[in-house]
């Protein structure tokens, strides 16, 4: 199994290098890429921990050395918010490095499943998909945004709020990756009630949790730990997949059919070619209805605006 980190020397890249380093399975190889010059650096000093996964590193304005052969792309290449920035503000910038990163991808390693984590999310999908299409290598079910930060924030959230073992609280999030667009179902936490009051106080917590954190880094950027193991879970799901494992199941932003937009995240089931299955997300309250259906105009704006700029 061969996994590709796009933005690797970054604060998400590295964070993520280290925790597939030490938890793919053995006989793994890992490809870090980025354009900054460190990177072969990353992969000398990862390769000293001693697992067995196999690590290569490679800097420069071309990824496809990085790309060849690997069975999952996880991308993190682009810039970060600062104080008082929008995710959208990010567009400007990443979009670009998302569709040329995509056009190598396209061509050196077009079965890859693709995990897009460049923000802004509801954006970067849409233009990868744009990209693959272009290129005639298009397969939905292979491409993701992955949104596995809000779900284990969601988890940790609930748990500190009820005083339960994270471990046993599970929550799909559906919808997209920015404000409004991210919805946690709530009322489907087994074993937990919430008041009304403190339903909307924490999915307005959820929603709001990147800025909490680029408001505490102050200008140094946003979340990357707890992103690079939101990327690590994402990423290894991905791969217990691939390999053949049953019953693993992530939320993910795919074109998956969706009544609602061209690109939702909602849970699917993972197998040897990326998406199995979309599964339902199960039955929301009026709350939750309410909230997805006001974001979608949202959700789908954002997403005609990255088909538009590959257009
Ligand atoms: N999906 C999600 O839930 C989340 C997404 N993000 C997004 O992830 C992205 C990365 O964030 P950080 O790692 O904190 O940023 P960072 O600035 O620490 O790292 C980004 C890396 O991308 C590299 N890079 C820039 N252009 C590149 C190119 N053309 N090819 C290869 N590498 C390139 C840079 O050299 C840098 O090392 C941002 O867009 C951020 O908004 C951040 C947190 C959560
Ligand atoms: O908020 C940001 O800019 C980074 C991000 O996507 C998150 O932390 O959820």
């Amino acid at each position: 199994m061969k996994v590709a980190v796009l933005g690797a020397a970054g604060g998400i890249g590295q964070a993520l290098a280290l925790l597939l380093k030490t938890q793919l399975p053995a006989g793994s190889k890992l490809s870090l890429y980025d354009i900054a010059p460190v990177t072969p650096g990353v992969a000398v000093d990862l390769s000293h921990i001693p697992t067995d996964v196999e690590v290569k590193g490679f800097a420069g304005e071309d990824p496809t050395a990085a790309l060849v052969d690997a069975d999952v792309v996880l991308m993190s290449a682009g810039v970060a918010r600062k104080p008082g920035m929008d995710r959208s503000d990010l567009f400007n910038i990443n979009a670009g490095i998302v569709r040329n990163l995509m056009e190598k991808v396209a061509v050196t390693c077009p079965k890859a499943l693709v995990g897009i984590i460049t923000n802004p999310v509801n954006t970067t999908v849409a233009i990868a998909a744009e990209v693959l299409k272009k290129a005639g290598v298009y397969d939905k079910n292979r491409l993701f945004g992955v949104t596995t930060l809000d779900v284990i924030r969601s988890e940790t959230f609930i748990a500190e709020l009820k005083g339960l073992n994270v471990a046993d609280v599970k929550v799909n999030v559906i919808g997209g990756h920015s404000g409004v667009t991210i919805l946690p179902l709530l009322s489907q936490v087994e074993g937990v009630t919430f008041t009304d009051e403190e339903v909307a106080a924490m999915t307005t917590r959820i929603q709001n949790a990147g800025t909490e954190v680029v408001e505490a880094k102050a200008g140094g950027g946003s979340a990357t730990l707890s992103m690079g193991q939101a990327a690590c879970r994402f990423g290894l799901s991905l791969v217990r997949g691939l390999q053949g494992e049953a019953n693993v199941v992530e939320c993910a932003y795919v074109d998956g059919g969706s009544e609602h937009a061209e690109f939702f995240a909602q849970p699917v089931l993972l197998g040897k070619n990326g998406v199995e299955k979309v599964l339902p997300y199960g039955e929301v309250s009026a709350f939750e209805a309410n909230a997805r259906d006001s974001m979608l105009d949202t959700l789908n704006a954002d997403i005609k605006l990255g088909v538009e700029f590959v257009k």
